[in-house]
């Protein structure tokens, strides 16, 4: 079922044979741009005939009535409820570790760097109702962006076909959590109303523009995140779902099956890889594929997954070579399951989000470990992080010297612009003591 990759003996760098998605960011880009240039020019007008195609609905309404919202909660199982709260309660335990404090660095007598962090204004936040409505996502875009302190929060969904509204259960979170601007509109086209704003038929706002768009969401979410970084800004790619699994002989197949599968069931496109050096692990895990994906609830959808160019088994001399494999790879999840997992996994360098050991699969994190779940995909685990309250603040500086401080630093000041030909920055500074131009 998984695409075989045998590196054992072999010098070959993993980057050039990894397994990688057939269709990239960069070509859905091209399929996307009509719509995002559609909802530029004509906003509302583009995003309802974006719904027509893609979700063959048109909403009545692109903003969620307020009655829709407070209602969804009413609608929702106990048991649901009662996990979406343990969710927000452990998310925010998390995520209010990270809140950051202003840091004043007196630099010398007289001079001071502050570092100020100032929450962005307004954020646009996407959770994804295409093949699965993701209420957890709810939970993981909106707690952060809460911790933060950032003051105006929307947020969009894809609209469903019998309602033209997002998913109740998306309704409900959003509810739980006091967000009441939401719209029913997916894909491309929702990335682009937070990016430029939607208008209303009296030309005042329908969608004021965001600052910033984060969440997670299929290849068409993301070419639209990457397309229009800059007009707005973005957190990392979080798009489709990717697992590696660095496992020895020590790890049970049962495991490993489970969590390759539990993956592979968000999306056709879901990259499910094994890294491991034992055959007798790889064999055993294919036997187990065997068996649990035919009775699995989205076996096709999974068995297309787990057989397609993305995902597959990586055969590795030893862990010490399943590390670099890994690394290369730069999953958005890893899971370690191996002999003394955290060791292994306090020497991996480029995951998006690290699972230590038999007991923390990833869906634990996807739903209730407090750790967040909008990850970078596509090998961007290399420079990015997940979604945390980092994402929405800014580090300003605030740079306050005295008129003594400043004397004393001149000299260098001006031998720098000097070396660099621009002499008028040291003579905004000599100009403060007398030199002339
Ligand atoms: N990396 C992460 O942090 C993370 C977290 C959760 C989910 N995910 C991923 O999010 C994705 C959710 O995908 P989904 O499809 O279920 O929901 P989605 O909401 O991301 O996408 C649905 C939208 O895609 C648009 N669309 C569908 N087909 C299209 C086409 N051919 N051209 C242009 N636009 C099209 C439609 O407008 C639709 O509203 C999955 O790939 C999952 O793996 C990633
Ligand atoms: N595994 C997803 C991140 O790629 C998150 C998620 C939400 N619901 C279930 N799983
Ligand atoms: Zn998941």
């Amino acid at each position: 079922m998984l695409n075989r990759i045998d590196l054992r003996g072999s010098l070959t760098d993993p980057r050039d044979v990894l397994p990688r998605a057939e269709l990239d960011v960069a070509a859905a880009i091209e399929q996307i741009r009509p719509t995002v240039e559609g909802v530029h020019q004509h906003g509302v007008e583009a995003v309802l005939a974006a719904s027509e195609r893609f979700d063959r609905v048109r909403p009545a309404s692109l903003r969620v009535p307020a009655e829709a919202i407070a209602t969804a909660p009413d609608t929702l199982d106990p048991a649901v409820r009662d996990a979406l709260a343990e969710s927000i309660t452990r998310a925010r335990a998390v995520h209010a570790d990270q809140a950051r404090t202003d840091v004043t660095t007196q630099v010398v007598p007289g001079g001071t760097v502050t570092e100020r962090w100032v929450p962005v204004n307004r954020v646009g936040l996407y959770v994804p109702g295409g093949l699965a409505p993701l209420l957890s996502s709810v939970v993981m875009n909106v707690v952060p962006a809460q911790v933060a302190g950032v003051g105006s929060i929307a947020l969009a969904s894809p609209p469903q076909r019998d309602t033209g509204l997002p998913h109740p259960g998306i309704l409900a979170a959003c509810a739980l959590l006091g967000v009441d601007e939401v719209y029913t509109i997916g894909g491309a086209q929702a990335v682009a109303s937070f990016a430029y704003g939607l208008r209303g038929a009296d030309g005042g706002w329908l969608c004021e523009p965001v600052d910033l768009v984060t969440g997670p969401g299929n290849i068409y979410v993301t070419a639209a995140k990457r397309m229009l970084r800059g007009v707005v800004g973005i957190d990392s790619e979080a798009g489709t779902t990717e697992i590696a699994i660095l496992a020895d002989d020590t790890a049970d197949p049962v495991h490993v099956a489970a969590d390759l599968i539990s993956q592979a069931e968000h999306d056709p496109a879901a990259a499910s890889v094994l890294v491991t050096p034992s055959e007798a692990l790889l064999a055993a895990v294919e036997a187990e594929l065997g068996r649990q994906v035919p009775a699995t609830r989205h076996h096709e959808r999974v068995a297309t997954a787990l057989g397609g160019k993305q995902s597959g088994v990586v055969l590795v001399d030893d862990l010490a070579h399943g590390l670099r494999v890994v690394d290369a790879y730069a999953a958005e999840h890893l899971e370690i399951q191996t002999a003394d997992a955290a060791a292994v996994a306090a020497r991996v360098r480029n995951a998006g989000a690290i699972f230590v050991g038999a007991y923390s699969p990833v869906s634990l994190g996807d739903y209730a470990a407090g750790s967040n779940h909008v990850l970078p995909t596509g090998g961007c685990a290399r420079h990015s992080s997940g979604l945390s309250v980092q994402t929405f603040l800014r580090g300003i500086h605030v740079v306050e010297y005295t008129e003594q401080a400043l004397r004393e630093v001149a000299p260098h000041v001006v031998a720098l612009s000097s070396a660099e030909d621009l002499p008028a920055h040291g003579q905004a500074v000599t100009a403060r003591f007398g030199g002339g131009r």
